[in-house]
């Protein structure tokens, strides 16, 4: 289906796929990426495949789209120290490798690829800092997380490249890089040890959401389309969830399901996993709800942490609200502003689990006062 952004979504999927092509180089070498990763100043980590996709993306981005901004989730800061000479070097070796790679058909050297296009260390530090825009409610801008999941990468599970277009504060396009998804049969909970013994060709996709053009799931080339739909909202809804327990609170999804199916026995069928693979699972009908409340309320939720799978499973007949049932906001800045919590399910079920999710605030809320 031809649409407004066409042009936006060939840039997109190209950025994505050469990203997932970096990325999959340093995952190939997890023994390597423990010596190659940084703590930030929040704690969490960031490798040398973060910095170098964030680099590559911005580089065709500025290239295509000049006068777009970008919201990313990396700066090159940790980069510049002189102590810091040979991450550096690492970064722009794997940007630079990413960069030059032969062109392959719907690539346009343009957009500052192919043979003899390769940057100086300088200059890529400061193509990762063309994603330091502030956000907001007008214009065009993209928003990128490089690596998301990035815990998950390296522990050798999943982690997604997304990157998304907002325009006046709505999110137009999503395009999501998953290149450890499992496709069908193999179920996508699949941990490190079950992944790592799956062959190439049985995992990776590139699943893309256009505003009123559907949701879609590539392969890892950007090629061969397949329309993907939600699932049929079963009674016993399984919910995709955070790997990482500090990212949601994982006994209150255990209280949400039990209001949703009456159970009361404790276990519920959670599909645990890094990173927005957990949109795509559910845009694709292998989980059927996404529940992130916060264990940490003062935590704002990043906006490239939900741009791209949010238009994702609406385009797939989901729908994603906050805990109160209100669409999110990609127009505040770089974060979601106060944290609701966030609940993603087939379009005919949400109301009923923002009624359960209602449901179990309260009762918590009121055992915390008991
Ligand atoms: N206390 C917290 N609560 C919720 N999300 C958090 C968090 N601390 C970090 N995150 C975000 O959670 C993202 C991963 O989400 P998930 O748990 O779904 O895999 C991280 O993205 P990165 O891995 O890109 O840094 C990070 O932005
Ligand atoms: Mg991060
Ligand atoms: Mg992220
Ligand atoms: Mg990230």
């Amino acid at each position: 289906m031809s649409s407004q952004y066409d042009a936006e979504k060939q840039v997109a999927i190209c950025a994505v796929r050469r990203a997932c092509g970096l990325t999959s180089t340093v995952f190939k070498n997890l023994e390597r990426i423990k010596g190659e990763t940084l703590t930030k100043d929040d704690k969490s980590p960031v490798t040398v495949g973060d910095f170098a996709a964030q680099a590559l993306v911005n580089t065709i981005l500025k290239n295509a789209f000049p006068d777009d901004v970008i919201v990313g989730e990396e700066d090159s800061a940790d980069l510049r120290p002189e102590n810091a000479s040979q991450m550096r070097a690492r970064v722009a070796q794997l940007a630079n490798d990413a960069i030059t790679a032969p062109l392959v058909e719907g690539e346009d050297a343009a957009w500052g690829l192919g043979p003899g296009k390769e940057q100086t260390e300088t200059q890529l530090l400061d193509t990762v800092d063309r994603g330091n825009h502030q956000g907001g409610v007008s214009g065009r801008m993209w928003t990128l997380d490089p690596i998301d999941g990035t815990k998950g990468f390296i522990l050798g599970e999943q982690y997604a490249v997304c990157l998304a277009l907002i325009v006046n504060g709505q999110v137009k396009l999503g395009v999501i890089g998953c290149p450890n998804l499992p496709n069908s049969p193999h179920p996508v909970s699949l941990t490190a040890q079950g992944l790592a013994a799956l062959p190439d060709d049985a995992k990776g996709g590139i699943f893309v959401g256009i505003e009123g053009g559907g949701a879609w799931e590539h392969d890892l080339q950007g090629l061969n389309p397949k329309p993907i739909k939600v699932s049929d909202s079963p009674q016993n809804p399984r919910v995709l969830e955070s790997r990482e327990v500090k990212h949601s609170d994982k006994a209150f999804n255990v209280a949400v399901y039990q209001r949703i199916t009456g159970t009361t026995d404790g276990t519920i069928p959670a599909i645990p996993m890094d990173s927005q693979a957990k949109y795509c699972a559910l845009a694709r009908g292998d989980g059927d709800l996404y529940l992130r409340m916060p264990v940490d309320p003062k935590y704002k939720e990043k906006i490239w942490d939900h741009a791209a799978g949010n238009v994702l499973v609406t385009e797939a007949g989901g729908k994603v609200t906050d805990s109160r049932g209100q669409l999110l906001n990609f127009g505040l800045g770089r974060t979601l502003g106060e944290n609701y919590g966030i609940v993603g399910a087939v379009k005919s079920q949400h109301a009923d689990v923002v009624k359960a999710v209602q449901g179990a605030l309260e009762a918590k809320k009121a055992t915390a006062k008991a």
